[in-house]
């Protein structure tokens, strides 16, 4: 198994979930771990009752090769179907694109509801990428997250059940301490009432809205997810853009700005083309 730089930096091994992703080294935090092209590409919106023909269609004009090794991908029902395994494995190709894709090496990392990388879709490349979210030690298991995190106990494993079929055993989930869990719990649902909240309109004070997103990054600290990339991204973006239409002073915009790059990089290896220059010109940086 290699990275972009042919190093040998992760192995497939069996574990109490299957399969899971290892790390042969101790992976950096915002560390490309891997990036690879779909096996397969799906439509997303296609009926249900019209699913399986569609699906096995698909399945069926690929090679001998590509088929083997779709059909050696886990299947969360038995026997193993063309469908199955789409349903157990499909990453959506972004967040907003109509296609899903199934990958013969990321189909094999398992859930965690505390993470250590995230997967991005790359659209210009056609790869999906694996960045390392924290500092990975050699021979822990690289986990990423299959759903939104920002739910409590009780919805996160609800919808795991709903989406994949497994009751989640990650490190999260396995806390017996109720006090650690209700906290945790007060603290996600309140993650996500903070992550939606939107000043009513006309209103142009920004000290409000600031204050919100101040306290949404404290409580991932506390939560102990701050290293969360992806989620830091999420909030920083949100209070750059609403700075922005603000008119705020530059200095702010620039400190909110900062943050979403660095976050970006991390969990995306990459900035979008036209925040960038926004962002750029604004942090007064050249590259
Ligand atoms: C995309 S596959 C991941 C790789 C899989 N373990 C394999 O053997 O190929 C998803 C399946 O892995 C298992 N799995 C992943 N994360 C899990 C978790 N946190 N707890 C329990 N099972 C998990 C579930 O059976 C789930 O349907």
């Amino acid at each position: 198994m290699t990275d972009t730089n042919n190093e040998c930096i992760y192995e497939i091994k069996e574990n109490e979930n299957g399969m899971g992703l290892y790390a042969l080294k101790r992976i950096q935090r915002g560390e490309l771990i891997l990036a690879e092209k779909p096996i397969l590409k799906l439509r997303q919106n296609v009926p249900q009752h019209q699913l399986k023909i569609y699906v096995e269609d698909e399945v069926s004009k690929l090679s001998d090769e590509e088929k083997s090794k779709i059909f050696e991908l886990f299947d969360y029902n038995s026997p193993k179907t063309a469908i199955g395994i789409f349903s157990t494995n499909g990453y959506m190709l972004g967040k907003k694109s109509d296609y899903c894709g199934l990958f013969y090496l990321i189909s094999r990392i398992n859930h965690s509801c505390r993470p250590n990388v995230c997967h991005h879709w790359c659209e210009n490349e056609g790869v999906q990428k694996i960045f390392a979210l924290r500092e990975i030690e050699k021979g822990q298991e690289i986990l990423t997250s299959y759903i939104d995190l920002y739910q409590d106990t009780e919805s996160r494993k609800r919808q795991l059940k709903k989406l994949f079929n497994f009751n989640c055993n990650c490190e999260l989930c396995s806390i017996e301490d109720e006090d650690l869990i209700e906290k945790s719990d007060e603290r996600r649902r309140l993650l996500n009432e903070l992550e939606s909240f939107r000043p009513k309109m006309g209103l142009r004070s920004p000290e409000l809205f600031l204050s919100k997103k101040k306290q949404l990054l404290k409580l991932l600290k506390e939560e102990g997810i701050d290293y969360d990339a992806f989620y830091v991204k999420k909030c920083a973006y949100d209070v750059f853009a609403f700075l922005f239409k603000t008119n705020a002073n530059r200095e702010s915009l620039k400190y909110w700005a900062n943050l979403v790059y660095e976050n970006s990089l991390i969990c995306q290896g990459e900035v979008k083309a036209s925040l960038k220059k926004e962002i750029l010109v604004l942090c007064g940086k050249n590259s």
